[in-house]
Order: structure tokens, then C-alpha cells, then sequence
């Protein structure tokens, strides 16, 4: 489908709109929400600038993100489990707030580059996951 009042994402600031609108939904949502809420003494205000340098240097090439990404989640999975549905519905909320607001190549590299972090997040966190591996059977940590 095409739309002409829609354009691509190409700045801070356009990032920062998008990312105050994917939060709404996330801090709402019945599926992910409690980790925000819950879990984590999250500050939407001070994640933000973390977050927008993240995705900026994904998508404009700045070398701007200093973060520590698998330990923050592996810390939060530490706490409550992240699981495959917990990806695959903050995914879901990321690909409709993009599709909602914007279009063009730097939309679909943030979707590519979501989902294949997302699916290697998981991997990693599933691997130091501290529960039995269903497939098998081997317990990684003894009670
Ligand atoms: C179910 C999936 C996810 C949940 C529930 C989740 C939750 C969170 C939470 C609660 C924080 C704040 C951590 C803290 O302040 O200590 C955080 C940070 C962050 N998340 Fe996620 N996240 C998820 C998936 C992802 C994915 C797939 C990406 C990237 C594609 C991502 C990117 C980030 C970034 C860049 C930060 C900032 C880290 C920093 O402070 O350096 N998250 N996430």
C-alpha cells in the first residue's frame, strides 16, 4: 500500500516521535507492560536518549549508542523470564507503530534489524536460562 503523506525515518528527532508513541503502547500492554512497570524501575524519560542513540547509530550510522544491551535484558531476565512471545508481541508493537507513522528503506532496516537482534537476544537468554531445557532435559542449575 502506498502512502504519500507518510515519510521515512531519518532523524533524532522523527525517532524520538516514534519511540514516545511505541512506548505508550508497550507501558499499556497486558503481554510485556509488567516488565516495565513491575519489573524494572523504568524512567521513560531517562531510556529514551539510550534508546535514540541506539537505533541512531543503527540506522544513520552514528557511533552514539554506549549501552550494555544483553546484560540490561539478561538482567531483566533474571527477574522475570523473557520469553519468545514476550519478542514476538514487543516486535508486533515496533512493526505497527513504524507502519503506522512511517515508510521508506530506513522503516524496513529497523524492522530487519529488530527482529534478527530479538531472535539472537533470545537465543543467548535462553541459553543462560536458568530453568530445564525442555528439549532435553538437561537442568543447567540444580535448586
Ligand atoms: C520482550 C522484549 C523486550 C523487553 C520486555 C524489553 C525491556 C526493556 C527494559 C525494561 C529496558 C530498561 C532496562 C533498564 O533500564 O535496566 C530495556 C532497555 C533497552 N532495550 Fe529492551 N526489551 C525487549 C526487547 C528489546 C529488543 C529486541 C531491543 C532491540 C532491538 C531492545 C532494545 C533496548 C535498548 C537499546 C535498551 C537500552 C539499554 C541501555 O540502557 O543501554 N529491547 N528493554
Amino acid at each position: 500500500m502506498h502512502s504519500d503523506d507518510k515519510v521515512d525515518i531519518a532523524s533524532r528527532e522523527e525517532l524520538e516521535m516514534l519511540l514516545r508513541l511505541f512506548y505508550q503502547d508497550v507501558l499499556s500492554d497486558p503481554i510485556i507492560g509488567f516488565f516495565f512497570t513491575d519489573v524494572i524501575a523504568f524512567s521513560l524519560e531517562q531510556h529514551l536518549p539510550r534508546v535514540i542513540d541506539f537505533w541512531a547509530q543503527i540506522l544513520f550510522g552514528e557511533s552514539s549508542y554506549q549501552g550494555q544491551l544483553f546484560e540490561r535484558h539478561q538482567h531483566i531476565h533474571q527477574q522475570a523470564k523473557l520469553s519468545q512471545h514476550h519478542f514476538s508481541r514487543w516486535l508486533h508493537l515496533l512493526n505497527n507503530n513504524i507502519d503506522r507513522h512511517f515508510e521508506g528503506l530506513n522503516c524496513t532496516k529497523m524492522k530487519t534489524r529488530a527482529a534478527r537482534i530479538a531472535e539472537s537476544m533470545a537465543a543467548a537468554l535462553e541459553q543462560k536460562s536458568p530453568s530445564n531445557n525442555p528439549r532435553t532435559g538437561v537442568q543447567f542449575f540444580t535448586p
